[in-house]
């Protein structure tokens, strides 16, 4: 069941949106699309749904085009939310559960599942409007999920959260995906893909930048990173070959050097000084990929 997106392109007037996009999400992953504003996130999500007729190209999901009006194995959390205020919660869920066809019982276990999960049980009768904005916000996320979908797309989820309420959305959409989803979100921070995907693609002004498998992306990209823990003063560092940045704050120096080839003339330089903590050699984050290849920084 995977979901193929086929060199689709998205113009609005002289704008392009999305531009000759070709991804392919394996059933049961979980894929974060990156990119910052305006990089045509939500413009892609809305063709796979087919809410948004494309330009050129197709999608298909188990070989078939989306008709998200028609069909219960969706679920989505759009970039607008669409909760209704005046609705106490299981109203709201039940209303939304039952025009996806779930009874009542079903809903209510459903629900009550999903409240314990996110830590907010006592939020099942209370109105809406009388959620804070990140409470809101899981309430919209159950929504989306009630009816256990198998494709999951989640526009920007971790937004509005506090740094707890992230790390319980993050557990959810790894059980969601144990139980056989199919998962793609978008964000502007890279660290949550790194945790959660193994697969993403990297959009700027609706072009992929990037894609394909993190570790792949991480070990193509050549640059590293060395971390050193010491007491000794390693400012000479700085002038070595292959040196990209420096930075030295209280007892931990961070290099970026263009290669690994760099790592050992620095190594050796070190342990000339003596005893040092920590000397690691590390993969680069996809913060700083980002920044290599679209030159913007995203936090
Ligand atoms: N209905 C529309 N009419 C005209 N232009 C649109 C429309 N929807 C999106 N766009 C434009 O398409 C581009 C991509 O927008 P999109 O909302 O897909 O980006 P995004 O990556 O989701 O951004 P954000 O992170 O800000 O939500 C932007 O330049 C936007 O102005």
């Amino acid at each position: 069941m995977t979901l193929e997106i086929k060199n689709v392109s998205k113009h609005f007037g002289d704008n392009v949106a999305v531009d000759d996009l070709n991804v392919e999400i394996p059933e049961g992953e979980i894929f974060g699309l990156l990119g910052g504003n305006g990089a045509g996130k939500t413009t892609t999500f809305r063709i796979i749904l087919g809410l948004l007729n494309a330009t050129e190209g197709n999608v298909l999901y188990n070989g078939k085009k989306i008709d998200y009006s028609v069909t219960d194995y969706i679920g989505y959390l759009p970039e607008e939310r669409g909760l209704h205020p005046k609705l106490k919660v299981r109203e709201q869920i039940q209303y939304l559960g039952k025009l996806k066809g779930m009874s009542g019982k079903e809903v209510d276990k459903q629900l009550d599942y999903w409240l314990e999960k996110f830590e907010v049980p006592e939020n099942k009768n209370k109105k809406i409007e009388k959620l804070s904005k990140g409470n809101q916000q899981k309430i919209q996320v159950i929504a989306s999920i009630i009816h256990n979908p198998s494709l999951i797309i989640l526009d920007e989820p971790f937004s509005g959260l506090d740094p707890i309420n992230v790390e319980i959305l993050k557990r959810s959409v790894i059980e969601m995906k144990d139980k056989g989803a199919t998962i793609i979100f978008s964000t502007h921070r890279m660290e949550h893909v790194e945790e959660l995907c193994e697969n993403v693609c990297i959009l700027n002004k609706g072009r992929s930048v990037v894609a394909g498998n993190i570790d792949q992306i991480k070990s193509d990209f050549g640059q590293k990173e060395i971390v050193i823990e010491g007491d000794k003063d390693l400012s000479y560092i700085e002038n070595m070959p292959g040196i990209l940045s420096f930075k030295s704050v209280r007892k931990r120096v961070t290099i970026k050097i263009e290669d690994e080839s760099f790592a050992e003339p620095i190594f050796n330089e070190v342990i000339k000084q003596g005893y040092v903590k920590r000397f690691e050699v590390k993969e680069p984050s996809m913060n700083d990929i980002f920044i290599a290849k679209v030159g913007e920084k995203f936090e």
